[in-house]
């Protein structure tokens, strides 16, 4: 098993705000130490002085392949950019283009910091191919809609994923199931769901109460909010749910989420760019509700860069109530690390620097006039960082990007396969 030594890092755990200088010892997937000063010998050393040592960022809420439909259409209501745009152009998509779209995202993860992400789409299998190269942590799921109408398909494709792939790629590869929305799936095969994830201790990942249109249609077909739908379904009741978005809630909508098990992904940037609204962020945090950080996919935040996201969350809060000292730095930062990996159920893995976790880290240059002097290194990660200044990204112990270069991607491959295949996707659409 490869021995990697780090050694002069200034070393953010996350476990608690203060930083140390020191060393970590990576043996084989596992961090094997971390203190002050470790002298051991080691296949390869790091010399990390000047940089900041952390856990990799972990984006909750992803559609990877979207990445080849960034800046395809912009500009657009929710309902009229997934009707009129995505939907019409993924089913130009072959598996083909799903693998290269992943690839191209999760290039831009590795390259921002990210090590784990949590994947809803379709043509699943490429999406996991591509993990298994990249080198990637991942939580995968076959996106399902209308599922009534396709005599089983989708259903039956989002059950051979998780046969086919959980606990795959040594592990980086966990499995969910993925009812699209309360808008996209009806009442039988959602309760469906639910009692299959249940059966086979699955977690299920879904969109939730991101527009007022969402609501306003829910509430017409239903009589119910859409996490009054939900809940009545019994999602809350015992399954691990990762609901993306939850921004339209009202303060009972928020008591029924109340002791879930799983939490809600937070997306400010997407819902920024789509013009949804704001989340309640605070509130669910009051509540006891695990809140996590994710990007939604490039079709629609453009950027999957986990710092832009971090600085829009503390932003937005501190607008919405007027009031600076909402959601800071540290709150921002283990929404993106701890947080995220609880609600992947990745918590006993990843999310924070500690002896027998997996060694899923990013070391940030911070030898930068953005990044300096250093009083406070929360803030900087916070308001100050982009991915742009990650140098090195680790997971599994195993080193994805050394020095601003990618070990597992070929970039030049990658652009040549993304720019063909994006065109052709959405020519004339
Ligand atoms: C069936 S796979 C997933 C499905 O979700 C669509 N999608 C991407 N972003 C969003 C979003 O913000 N809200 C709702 N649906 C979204 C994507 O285009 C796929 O069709
Ligand atoms: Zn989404």
């Amino acid at each position: 098993m490869k021995r990697t030594l780090i050694k002069g890092a200034t070393v953010l755990t996350m476990t608690d705000e203060t930083p140390f200088t020191g060393d970590l010892l990576l043996d084989g997937e596992h961090i094997a130490a971390i203190r002050p000063n470790i002298d051991a010998d080691a296949d390869e050393v790091i010399w990390a002085e000047g940089m900041i040592a952390m856990p990799g960022l972990i984006n909750a809420h992803q559609h990877t392949p979207m990445s080849l439909l960034r800046g395809f259409s912009d500009d657009l209501k929710l309902m009229d950019w997934l009707d009129r745009k995505m939907l019409p152009a993924e089913a130009r998509m072959t598996p083909e283009d799903i693998y290269w779209g992943a690839k191209l995202s999760m290039a831009e993860m590795i390259r921002s910091g990210t090590t784990a992400f949590a994947d809803m789409y379709i043509h699943m299998n490429e999406v996991a191919s591509a993990v298994e190269e990249t080198g990637m942590r991942a939580s995968l799921t076959r996106g399902l809609v209308f599922v009534a109408e396709d005599g089983g398909r989708r259903m039956k494709e989002a059950v051979e994923l998780i046969d086919r792939w959980n606990g795959k790629a040594d592990g980086r590869i966990t499995t969910m199931l993925g009812p699209h929305s309360p808008y996209t799936c009806q009442p039988g095969p959602f309760r469906e769901v639910i009692e299959l994830a249940l059966q086979r201790d699955i977690p299920i990942h879904t969109h939730l109460a991101e527009t007022k249109e969402e609501v306003v249609r829910i509430r017409e077909k239903y009589g119910q909010t859409p996490t009054e739908y939900l809940y009545h379904l019994g999602l809350f009741e015992q399954t691990h749910a990762l609901l993306a978005h939850s921004v339209h809630l009202n303060r009972r909508d928020i008591r029924l989420l109340q002791g879930m098990r799983g939490g809600v992904s937070h997306n400010p940037v997407s819902n920024l760019k789509l013009g949804c609204g704001i989340a309640p962020v605070p509130d669910l945090i009051d509540q006891g509700i695990t809140v996590g950080l994710g990007t939604d996919g490039a079709g629609s935040a453009t950027t999957v860069d986990m710092f832009a996201t971090i600085r829009a969350a503390t932003w937005l809060q501190k607008l919405d109530y007027g009031d600076p000292t909402r959601l800071p730095a540290w709150q921002a930062l283990r929404m993106a690390t701890l947080e995220s990996a609880r609600l992947l159920k990745l918590d006993a893995e990843t999310g924070t620097l500690e002896a027998g976790k997996k060694a899923d880290l990013i070391l940030i240059d911070i030898r930068k006039p953005h990044l300096q002097p250093v009083h406070t290194i929360q803030s900087l990660l916070a308001y100050g960082a982009d991915g742009s200044d990650v140098d090195t990204t680790i997971v599994n112990g195993r080193i994805l990007m050394r020095g601003r270069q990618l070990l597992t991607i070929n970039e030049e491959e990658l652009y040549r396969q993304v720019s063909r295949r994006a065109k052709r996707i959405t020519d004339g659409l």
